[in-house]
């Protein structure tokens, strides 16, 4: 097990429950603040440890920090720690405390950034559970050594602080490179969860050891916010903006996260799309630290020990891409990370779930990108892609270690994968994992609310519309089964006689019961009798749709006679343009206006700026699965939603619908804008999390009454913490 796997840290003098991370019934309880050692062993239950009690039995120490130690840690089986009760722990050496020897004052009583290192893990070994026992060289912590023996200034080679044995160490002794710190000082500034840049107040800077390290000015985060935003702002380029951003979450994580709440309209299209999509493009260029967790077939049989590398525990939702296809821009292989790291920056800045719960992966298999295989910079193996038995099993020991790592509960959204495995996977692991395909699901989720917020402006239910895509791939076939879905329950018709108004077009013309035999299995339910048509425009013409969406992923599709066709069959004809990045988007939001002279509903999957024609100015909405998956998300973390169900889809769609205003509608949009994003995220997860308790999915129980205020109250906000 790894060190920062098994310590966790508490403030003893805050008298209430600690969850713990580790598993076992015992725990032993020291404090390595100071030299002035006490230590006890208390027993936990429910997985929480009550540590009101130590607080007496520490109120004669100077020390304010607790490191506990799990049973593991210790060796000690748990019949010897039963009678060893209050017995003492070994010194770690202050030098091997890594400045945190100093004494620390009980009497402040704020947070603080401490943290707990090792550079490497020690060598271990699996039990019989599969859980890893240190072996060496902790063995030889003397166990059974009073701290009374312990003289704090000996530096005799292999006295009683020499717990690591590394001053007898020889060349051919293992040592493990061990440190345990408080973050100060210069470490301090450059820990991303901690720093605080000049925000750091006279108190934290002498407490701290901050002094000198940064100039004396002081300055409250909002001016920091007013900064920051002036020194994004100075670069035209997107890309330069985005390196700015992602700068900045390395450096100061609450000072990137405000920002971009604050600045939400503004900043989503350069941290997500369209411009991370030109960042995946430019990764190996760009790149300067990772990001994430790569999990290449290199790691093949190891992927619990890659998970644990990780430094958080606490995972609550992963993304995980394989690169196959990134928006709507094809095989970019290991680069597609921009992808997870750019969506789980939405989950807390739009969904409000903590930044050390989210956990960007990406699997790399290889890549069919020419381009890429043949660039020294690329970052990825650099072979073809690994298909067939050979992915499955690496797919699978990925989820099953995820789960076994983290739990039944933790969510793991599939993105960006191409369409055969897509749809594999989320058939395959959806009764036995949390699983959420965000491009099938999350996709059809924000299209269905933005369709039901469009009947208010055009008038019908969804059972008088009939829908005509470009494109039947996840995004597509996904948007068409919520849809068929909701308007059956609207109507009580089958499903099979519903889909009947829902047509879909792609690379090889309509889908019609002809070409039955040779579609992929998750077209075959859209095949309906028809003659061949092999075109968009024929097909407009003899389909007749109200309702055209583009999910091609191939730009200018939509054009000028197809959108005109549009609108000499409807009055307000609803275009859908949802390919991303803008590049590939299937038509402009000025082509959607100017060439249905101003009658069109119009949205798209990448931002739009707003439109004048004719004297009057369009706002394009923008369908985009952000306003989908950081609500639904948290509501299935919120309510501790074990798997999901097609309904919790539907629940999201109709809190999503709900919160387009009249003022909203006034302007022709059919969805909210973003700058309330957090409030919808809020009423998407509650509904979402309703729903979960209605089908007996959520296992946080009791319900909580308000859910609402239960979601915003379960929301990360990112200003700063005060340190002690
Ligand atoms: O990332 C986005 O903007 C939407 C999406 O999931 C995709 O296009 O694959
Ligand atoms: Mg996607």
């Amino acid at each position: 097990m790894h060190l920062s796997n098994i310590i966790t840290l508490a403030h003893l003098r805050t008298p209430t429950l600690y969850k713990v991370s580790c598993r076992r019934s015992f725990l032993r309880v020291a404090c390595l603040c100071c030299s002035d050692l006490s230590c006890v062993v208390v027993r936990k239950s429910d997985n929480r440890t009550t540590l009101s009690s130590l607080s007496i039995m520490f109120s004669s120490t100077r020390c304010s920090f607790l490191v506990i130690f799990p049973l593991t840690y210790l060796l000690i089986p748990p019949s010897q720690l039963a009678t060893s009760r209050f017995a003492p722990f070994p010194v770690i050496s202050n030098s091997g405390l890594g400045g945190c020897g100093r004494v620390c004052d009980a009497r402040r009583q704020r947070s603080s950034p401490m943290k707990v290192v090792c550079m490497t893990p020690p060598s271990r070994s699996s039990d019989r559970n599969g859980s890893v026992v240190l072996e060496t060289p902790l063995k030889e912590l003397k166990k059974d050594s009073p701290v009374t023996d312990v003289d704090d200034n000996s530096t005799s080679a292999g006295g009683p602080q020499d717990v690591y044995g590394e001053d007898r160490a020889t060349e051919d002794q293992f040592v493990t490179p061990w440190s345990v710190s408080v973050a100060s000082g210069y470490t301090l500034l450059r820990d991303p969860h901690f720093n605080k840049g000049l925000a750091f107040s006279e108190n934290e800077r002498d407490a701290h050891y901050l002094r000198g390290l940064l100039p004396p000015t002081v300055i409250p985060q909002e001016t920091q916010v007013k900064k920051m935003i002036q020194h994004v702002r100075q670069y035209q380029v997107p890309l330069q903006k985005y390196m700015a951003m992602m700068d900045l979450q390395e450096r100061n994580e609450r000072l990137f996260y405000k920002l971009l709440i604050e600045h939400v309209e503004e900043l989503l299209p350069i941290v997500y799309t369209p411009t991370v999509g030109e960042a995946c493009q430019k990764y190996g260029s760009i790149f300067m630290r990772p990001q994430g967790l790569y999990i290449s077939l290199k790691e093949k049989g190891k992927i619990r020990e890659v998970l644990r590398n990780w430094p958080e525990k606490n995972i609550q939702v992963i993304v995980v891409t394989d690169g196959e296809r990134i928006l709507g821009l094809g095989d970019l292989g290991c680069q597609g990370m921009g992808i997870p790291v750019g969506k789980l920056s939405l989950y807390t800045a739009l969904g409000g779930v903590r930044p050390s719960a989210c956990l960007p992966i990406t699997i790399d298999v290889g890549t069919n990108n020419e381009k890429l295989l043949n660039d020294e910079l690329y970052i990825g193996l650099k072979q073809r892609r690994a298909t067939g038995q050979e992915y499955a099993e690496l797919l699978h020991e990925f989820m099953t270690a995820v789960k076994q790592t983290y739990g039944e509960k933790v969510l793991i959204q599939f993105e960006d994968f191409a369409n055969h495995n897509a749809f594999d996977l989320l058939e395959k692991y959806r009764s036995t994992h949390l699983v959420f395909n965000d491009d099938i699901q999350g996709t059809a989720s924000v299209v269905l609310a933005g369709l039901v917020a469009a009947l208010k402006l055009v008038g019908g239910n969804l059972a008088d519309h009939r829908f005509l895509f470009l494109g039947a791939g996840e995004a597509g076939t996904g948007i068409a089964e919520l849809i068929a879905l909701e308007t059956s329950k609207q109507t009580n018709a089958p499903l099979e006689e519903v889909r009947k108004n829902i047509w879909l077009v792609d690379s090889k013309g309509l889908i019609v019961s002809s070409r039955k035999d040779s579609l992929q299995h998750f077209k075959k339910p859209w095949a309906h009798e028809h003659e061949p048509v092999n075109n968009l425009l024929d097909a407009v013409n003899q389909i007749k749709p109200t309702v055209l969406i583009g999910t091609s992923g191939q730009g200018r599709t939509f054009t000028k006679e197809v959108i005109e066709a549009m609108a000499s069959i409807n009055k307000k004809p609803i275009i859908l343009s949802l390919s991303n990045p803008t590049s590939q988007s299937e038509c402009t939001a000025e082509e959607a206006y100017k060439w249905s002279q101003g009658r069109a509903i119009f949205a798209s999957g990448s931002p739009f700026p707003p439109v004048e024609y004719d004297g009057k100015v369009f706002v394009p909405g923008q369908s985009n699965n952000a306003y989908i998956f950081p609500g639904f998300g948290l509501g299935l973390i919120m309510s501790g939603t074990i798997r999901v169900h097609d309904d919790l889809l539907l629940a999201a769609s109709e809190a999503l619908a709900a919160q387009v205003g009249q003022e909203n509608f006034d302007k022709g949009l059919i969805y909210p804008p973003f700058t309330n994003i957090r409030k919808i995220s809020a009423h998407i997860a509650a509904n979402v999390a309703a729903k979960a308790y209605e089908l007996g999915l959520a296992t946080r129980l009791p319900q909580p009454k308000d859910l609402v205020k239960f979601a915003e109250s379960c929301m990360y906000t990112p200003s700063y913490r005060t340190y002690r």
